[in-house]
């Protein structure tokens, strides 16, 4: 049986989709990470990332090597190829070279906007663990599957896809995402139960379909409307190991609120 108990540290990753310049990234960056130092966030209790634009990273990387931070960070997106003629493309060496982290796979704005298929999905996947980057691969179901209660047969038909054909120590070091589609920057957020049902069930699903010793290891995050106030109850769910934030990201209290979950779950539950 998989333990959903064991020891992972939870991920709290903003990813600032097409928002913010170079510019706005730092200021975001700097006054983000003054605020974290000032509650005296642990890093090592509750991991922190931010996802900017690819425009923004090398910014980013001088900033946060400049000033030690510990903050990591990433991409959105990953090509499946190496290199060569792929006007707009951008490789995981790239990424790699910038000092990343971790990259987006499979977001459902990748999804619906390219067209991209759980076949890409599992190359980019592929590519950024070739490269040494951690994907956070997302999966999630649109409104109409919901409604139809199709949402667990769709997300771990997803989850099958995504990691085909992938090592099961790969496995280990990635992150899943679960983003219903419908709560997307929509305000509408899964409740606490939603999430970890699905969560739970992707859980079981690498357990059967890898080891217990994987489905114990892989960290699986939420996403979907996020909020400093939704946090601590979707944290508090026995699956759940972290959150993929959009919208409050990119407010610098909420985003160290939602950071700083651990602090605050005491004054949600009263
Ligand atoms: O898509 C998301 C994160 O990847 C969620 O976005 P929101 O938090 O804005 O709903």
């Amino acid at each position: 049986m998989a333990d959903p108990t064991a020891a992972r540290t939870p991920l709290m990753a903003g990813n600032w989709k097409m928002n913010l310049n170079h510019v706005e990234a730092v200021h975001l960056l700097q006054k983000l990470s003054w605020t974290l130092q000032d509650k005296k966030h642990d890093f090592d209790r509750v991991e922190v990332a931010v996802l900017p634009p690819f425009t923004d990273i090398r910014s980013v990387q001088t900033l946060v090597d400049g000033d030690r931070m510990k903050i990591k960070y990433g991409a959105q997106d990953v090509s499946t190829k190496d290199s060569g003629a792929y006007t707009g493309e951008i490789s995981a060496s790239m990424l790699t070279k910038l000092g990343c982290t971790y990259v987006l796979t499979g977001h459902s704005e990748r999804r619906q906007y390219h067209n991209e298929t759980d076949e890409i999905v599992n190359a980019k996947t592929a590519k950024a663990l070739e490269a040494g980057l951690t994907p956070i691969m997302c999966v999630g179901e649109g409104l109409e599957i919901r409604k139809a209660d199709g949402h667990v047969a769709h997300c771990l038909g997803q989850i099958d896809a995504g990691l085909a054909g992938l090592k099961p120590d790969d496995v280990r070091k990635l992150v899943i995402a679960y983003e219903p589609v419908w709560a997307i920057g929509t305000g509408e957020v899964a409740t606490p139960e939603d999430a970890q049902e699905v969560i739970a069930a992707i859980r079981g699903r690498i357990e059967e379909t890898i080891s217990p010793s994987v489905a114990d290891s892989v960290r699986i995050l939420y996403g979907g409307s996020v909020k400093m106030a939704s946090a601590g109850g979707i944290m508090a769910q026995p699956d759940v190991d972290g959150c993929l934030v959009g919208g409050a990201s990119l407010q610098v209290e909420e985003f160290a609120g939602i950071c700083r979950y651990l602090d605050l779950q005491l004054g949600y539950s009263s």
